[in-house]
């Protein structure tokens, strides 16, 4: 099967590597020509996935003519921040798949990504994919398993098939909204458990704040159009746990860097996405339009951009007023 992978970052590479493993032919597209060309002078991504060879099935382009062309599906693996853009210059497309964790604010809503997709391809078939997947260990063949979310069930089977392997279950869903909202919400708690791990305040205070973080998230989440059991699932507590525990996870080790005392600006000299970040930012002006209460995604808002101290912040958060769990 021929399949396009927009996005030559950690994500993109993995998620080509796989399909390769499997025997898929992979475009795999960079806005960066300089990129491509290393990547198919080098064949590996040492910026982004040290040491993971980049098998002969990935062919790096990035003309997007070339990238989508005979593609059965087009996985797209650009920062959320990035999606509208790219799509704008694609070719038409038969059916997108979104592996991006974030959300955006426009026009006055909270748009996913598969929306924006929709927007930018009406024609298109749509499906997300999520989960505990830290892109490291996905490309090294350490094992994972990821959902698959459509309402087009056959494209989800498809996408199961192809990217399904020795080393990747993946499981199907028709819950996009709850798939989606899972893996971009457990960015905004990530960044609070790596805050927390900055303050150095044990275990239990972790524990706490991703439990009250998943409930928020549920919160959100079922307000928003998922089904509840789907954020305790692999899109939500399943990738919470990955990235809210791993020494991997950009979001966790930016919310220990804020901790630490780090600024938005210090983080921006980065070389890599951290998406909780935005979304934290999105979900913050749609809090504000709408009155919705996100108690920790405000807290996190408050050290990223306020540059409050975490410390106070957090303690706010356990002065809150008593109530039954
Ligand atoms: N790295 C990981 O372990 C995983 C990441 N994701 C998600 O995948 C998405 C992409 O993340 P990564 O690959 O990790 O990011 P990354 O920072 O490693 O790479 C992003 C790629 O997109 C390019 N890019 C940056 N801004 C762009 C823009 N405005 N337009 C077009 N291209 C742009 C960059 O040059 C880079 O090649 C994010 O939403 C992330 O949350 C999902 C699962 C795992
Ligand atoms: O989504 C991820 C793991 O599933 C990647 O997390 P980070 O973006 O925090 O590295």
């Amino acid at each position: 099967m021929n399949v396009a992978v927009l996005g030559a970052g950690g994500w993109g590479t993995a998620l080509a590597v796989l399909l390769a493993r499997s025997g898929h032919r992979v475009a795999l597209w960079s806005r960066r020509c300089e990129l491509a060309e290393a990547l198919l002078a080098t064949r590996e991504n040492a910026a982004y996935l040290p040491g993971v060879r980049l098998p002969e099935g990935v062919r790096p382009v990035c003309t997007a003519e070339r990238a989508v062309e005979g593609a059965a599906f087009v996985l797209v693996a650009v920062p959320a921040k990035g999606v509208r853009a790219v799509l704008a210059g694609m070719p038409p497309v038969g059916a997108y798949v979104s592996a991006v964790k974030g959300v955006r604010f426009a026009e006055g809503r909270l748009l996913r990504i598969s929306q924006i997709m929709r927007r930018a391809a009406p024609g298109a078939r749509v499906a997300v994919l999520s989960g505990p997947n830290l892109a490291l260990e996905v490309a090294r063949g350490l094992p994972a398993a990821a959902v698959v979310a459509s309402e087009d069930a056959d494209l989800a089977a498809q996408v199961q098939r192809a990217l399904g392997g020795p080393t990747f279950r993946v499981y199907t869903s028709p819950d996009v909204a709850g798939v989606e909202l899972g893996g971009a919400l457990k960015n905004v708690m990530a960044l609070a458990a790596g805050m927390a791990d900055g303050l150095e305040l044990g275990d239990n205070a972790k524990a706490a704040l991703l439990t009250r973080g998943l409930r928020e998230m549920v919160r959100f989440g079922t307000a928003h159009g998922g089904a509840v059991e789907t954020f305790y699932g692999l899109s939500g507590l399943g990738d919470l746990m990955a990235t809210a525990m791993s020494p991997l996870s950009r979001n966790r080790s930016a919310g220990e860097r804020f901790a630490r005392g780090a600024t938005l600006a210090d983080l921006e000299t980065g070389r890599q996405v951290v998406e909780g970040v935005h979304t934290t930012a999105a979900l913050h002006e749609w809090a504000a339009r709408s009155g919705e209460e996100l108690p920790i995604t405000e807290a996190v808002w408050r050290v990223v951009y306020r540059g409050d101290d975490p410390r106070r912040v957090l303690e706010e958060l356990m002065r809150r007023e008593p109530k039954p769990e």
